[in-house]
Formats: C-alpha cells, structure tokens, sequence
C-alpha cells in the first residue's frame, strides 16, 4: 500500500491525472513489440517492473510480449526475471514483487506484418482485459525498417475498441529530413499524432527534467540567462565504450544521428527556449519548435568528426570501431562529432553552443556546462593564480553519472593575504537524497501511460531538427570526409579543441 501511496503523490504532483490506481476499473494493456530484443530486455522490462513496484501501475493492467521468436509465457516470464535479478535486486520484498509481477506478463509469438497474428494478440488481450474499458499502449521496440507494418498491424487489428490507443516509437525517427518527413506521413496513415509518442529517453532524465525547474523557478539564473552574461555553452556526451553489438544499427547512423540531432538537441531546445505559456505540453513543445526554426542549419566547416581506433591499454587491446563484424569494411562512420551550433535569436545571438558526443572515449558522462562571461572591472584580477579565463563562473549541469549541479564561485582563499579559489557550490543528488532516482525509461513509460506529452516529440519538432543536421549530414556523407582517428579510451580528437578554440571557447572538461 505504502508504494501506492507514493505514486499517488507522484502522479498529484502532476498536473494531469488520468486514472486512480486503486479505483479505476478501466484495465492498461501494455504490449512491448519486440519483446526478445535489447531494449526491451535492458530498459522496457526493468521499467515496467519499476513502475509495478512503485504501485504507479493501475489495479487492472497486463504486458504481452510480441515478437517472432518462439516463447511460451513462462520463457518470457524467465528471460524478465533474469534480466531483473541482475538490475533490481536492491529494494526491499523485491524477490515477492517480481513474481507477482511475472504473473501479469504473457506472450504471443506473431510476424511484425501480420494482420492475423495481431488478430489473435488482439483476442488474447481481449481475454485479459475481462471486458472492461480497455487502453492500450503499443512499444514498438524494432528496428526502424518494420515499424510501419507493425503501426499497420496494431492499428488495424489490436486497437482498443473504446479505450485509448497510444504507440510509442523509438528512434531513429529517419536519418534525414525526407526520410522522417515519410515516416511520419506513414504513422499518419494510421494513427493520430495524439496517440503516437516519439521516444527520445534523455528527455526522461531527471536533470533533463530538473533543467526548467532550475531555469524558472529560481530567481538567480533566467535572468542571467542569455547572450548578455553567457559565454558558450557546452554539451557534452561521452561513453567510455564502443559500438559493441550495436555496429550494424550504428553504421548506418553515426553519432550525429544517433546523440546529437535528437538527445543533446533536445537538451539545447530545453535550455534555450523562452519561458513557456504554461507546463502543458502543447506550450513546452511550442516554445523547444520556436527556439529549434531559430537556429542555423549546422555548416560543414563548424564540424569535426572522429573515429576511434584500436588501442593497447595495460596489456588489454581494444577494438577499433572497423573490428566490429557488422560494421563495413572501411567504414567512414563517425562515433565522434563536435559541433558548434548558433541561434540566431534576441537572447542567443553570437553565443556558441559547443556539442560534443562520442563513444569508446575515456569517460562515460553526459553535462550541460554554461560558461559566463568575464566580471567587467574586476577589481579582483590581480588576485588570481590561475589565467583569467578560468576566474569565470561555470554552471555544471551533471546528467549521468552521478547527477549534480556545480556552480564554480571565485572566493577568497582564508588568511591575511588576498589570493583567490574557485570553489563548488554543489547538490549532488546522491548525498541530498536516498531515494534512487528513477530511470528514463520509466518515467516516460508513467508518462505515455497516462497521456502526458511534454517529454515526447512532436512531429514538427521532429522537422526542425531534422532542418538543422540534414544538409551538413549530407555533405560529408557526399564529400567522403575522412574522420580524425582516435584512440579508444581516448579524449577524442584533436580538431574538437581547435573547433572550440575558432570560437573562443575552451571545453569545461578537459581537466576531469
Ligand atoms: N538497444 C538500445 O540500447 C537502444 C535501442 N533503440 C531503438 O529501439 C529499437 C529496438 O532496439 P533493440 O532492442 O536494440 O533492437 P534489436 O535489434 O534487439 O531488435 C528487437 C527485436 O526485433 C526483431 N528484429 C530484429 N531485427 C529484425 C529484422 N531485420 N526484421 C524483423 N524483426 C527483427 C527481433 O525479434 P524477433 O526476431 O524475435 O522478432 C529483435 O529481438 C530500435 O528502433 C533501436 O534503434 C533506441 C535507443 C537505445
Ligand atoms: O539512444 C542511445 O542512447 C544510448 C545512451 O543512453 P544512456 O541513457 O545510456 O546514456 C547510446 O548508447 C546509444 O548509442 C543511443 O542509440
């Protein structure tokens, strides 16, 4: 009871409330499309038993996994208990909680393009839901070339009668403008936008989340927030491994499509948009599209792209990107890009907006760093030890790991003389709060659950995006632009300094 109770206050402290868990009698049937795969077996699972745990789903609610592979519900219910045993195994009556959750999971073995097979998913569901109201919540967790048989198949034959019926789809949304544009005139054949929620899982981070929060409701920074006391701002996503199983997907992609276009965009349309009407989801979205038309498509000569290459490490060597099977021999792919990006608006105008993201580099973290400008008439220049440049106050925004937020301060360092630090004003999350903080993929899950669109992609912000990152995709795919080599765990290459330093900008992370 007490889990319920915490949702309870979870979903009262959102705006929109869709079902009461204990009362309503309508049923959710939740059907992972692709339910043998990765995803849904890394986060799909773990998020949904999350969600059960933390009593956030409601009283009548059933998961099927559909998927050509050949399974009987205890299969499945197997492969989700091994999958949680390793992920959730700190909480408490954890083990008591998992079977009951397994109870509720079944699955249906069908093809992506059968109208039949999602007929008889249909009846089974049917069975389920015991005649009561029925809302139904599809993820399409496939690879994109069979998305739109599935949307097809579930629309036509497994659509709920009277309840609703959402589709969440996961990127790629396309690989180009046209591309996207297609996929979403075919999604339209058969669904609404309303029921179609594009994924985009660094939206459900909390400190992706926490930004707007930070932004409007605290006094001491939406007025520093522009091109008038802001210097540059950086994102940067690294990981600290490669494709690894991945490369087939990655090769077609390459990291521009795969992190920058839509998580690190994403995170750019947040920071950077005007204060929004109000928290609805039509208002927020309206104000990331207007923010997204007011920047410059992204020029050629403001990229720089990298691939990493095989490195020997104490005794250990490490693949380079090419080593992997399914990627092609003399791939030019990059799994690194920095960027520099501009919004030609009052509030940004001239202020760079670095990107930097890249696999089998030599961290895993992804940051917002907002430098601001220099104190004009600091009385105080003198009293650094340290080069100007670094006396200026830096905003950190940590995404992963260990979620914080830094703000670099210049004080005076104690005693009679008058030297000069910088120090950390810091919330680390861990030390602030016990509780775990929830992955991405549930919150999204709660969220399409119960119709709430703000951290999902509406199809025009899909085209704006897609505006700014498909001519110059287009040019170095044309132009064969050879990437800097890398070394795997490395810092990446050189160029990305270069990049920053035309610009007057320093990346925050060298030093960590
Ligand atoms: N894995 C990840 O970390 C992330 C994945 N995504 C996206 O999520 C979706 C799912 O990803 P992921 O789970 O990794 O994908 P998988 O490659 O694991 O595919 C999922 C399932 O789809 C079926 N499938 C795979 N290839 C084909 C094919 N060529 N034709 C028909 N069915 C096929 C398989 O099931 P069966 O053979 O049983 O039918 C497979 O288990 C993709 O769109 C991906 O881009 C997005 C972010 C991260
Ligand atoms: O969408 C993707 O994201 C993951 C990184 O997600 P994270 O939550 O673990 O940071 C990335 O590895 C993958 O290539 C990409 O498709």
């Amino acid at each position: 009871m007490s889990f319920c109770l915490q949702c309870h206050q979870l979903r009262n402290s959102r705006k929109q409330l869709v079902f009461d868990v204990s009362k309503d009698e309508s049923t959710v049937s939740i059907t992972v499309v692709g339910a043998s795969g990765d995803l849904a077996k890394k986060k799909i699972f773990p998020a949904l038993f999350a969600l059960y745990y933390e009593g956030c789903l409601p009283k009548h609610f059933t998961i099927f996994g559909y998927a050509r592979s050949k399974m009987t519900d205890a299969e499945l219910r197997n492969m989700v208990s091994k999958t949680l045993a390793c992920r959730i195994d700190k909480r408490e009556n954890c083990g008591e909680k998992i079977d009951q959750f397994l109870k509720r999971c079944f699955y249906h073995s069908g093809q992506y393009d059968s109208q039949e097979n999602f007929a008889e998913l249909d009846k089974k569901l049917k069975e389920h839901e015991g005649g009561r109201v029925s809302n139904r919540l599809f993820y399409l967790s496939i690879p994109p070339n069979i998305f739109i048989d599935a949307v097809k198949c579930t629309s036509s034959s497994a659509s709920s009668g009277i309840g609703w019926t959402r589709v969440i789809v996961e990127k790629p949304f396309g690989r180009d403008s046209d591309s996207s544009a297609a996929l979403t005139k075919a999604l339209k054949q058969y669904l609404e936008e309303d029921q179609i929620f594009r994924i985009d899982h660094y939206l459900g981070k909390e400190l992706v989340e926490n930004l707007s929060v930070l932004r409007f409701s605290n006094l001491i920074f939406e007025p520093l927030w522009s091109r008038q006391y802001i210097r540059n701002v950086q994102l940067i996503f690294s990981e600290d491994f490669g494709t690894e199983g991945r490369g087939g997907y990655f090769d077609n992609y390459g990291i521009l499509r795969d992190i920058m276009q839509n998580h690190l965009l994403q995170i750019l349309a947040l920071f950077a948009m005007e204060t929004p009407v109000s928290l609805d989801a039509e208002d927020i979205r309206n104000e990331k599209v207007k923010v997204l038309r007011s920047m410059r498509p992204l020029q050629l000569e403001d990229v720089v792209v990298g691939q990493y290459k095989s490195h020997t490490k104490g005794g250990v060597t490490y693949p380079a990107y090419i080593d992997d099977n399914t990627v092609p021999k003399g791939s030019l792919t990059p799994t690194f890009a920095a960027a520099a990006l501009f919004i030609d608006n009052a509030r940004w105008d001239g202020v760079p907006f670095l990107m930097k993201a890249g696999k089998a580099l030599h961290k895993k973290r992804a940051e917002i760093r907002v430098q601001f400008r220099h104190v004009p008439g600091n009385l105080y220049n003198q009293n650094f030890e340290t080069d100007l440049d670094q006396a200026t106050n830096e905003l950190i925004i940590r995404v992963q790991p260990d979620e914080a937020i830094d703000l670099k301060i210049n004080n005076k360092v104690p005693g009679l003389g008058m030297r000069l630090d910088h120090s950390n004003l810091n919330l680390h999350y861990a030390a602030r709060y016990s509780k775990e903080i929830p992955d991405a993929y549930e919150r999204l899950l709660l969220d399409a659950i119960e119709g709430e669109r703000r951290l999902f992609i509406r199809s025009d912000e899909l085209d704006a995006a897609w505006a700014l990152f498909t001519p110059v995709l287009k040019e170095l795919e044309e132009k064969n632009i050879i990437p800097e080599y890398y070394p795997y765990g490395s810092r990446g290459p050189v160029g990305a300094h270069y990049l920053a330093a035309r610009y007057n900008v320093r990346w925050g992370d060298l030093g960590i």
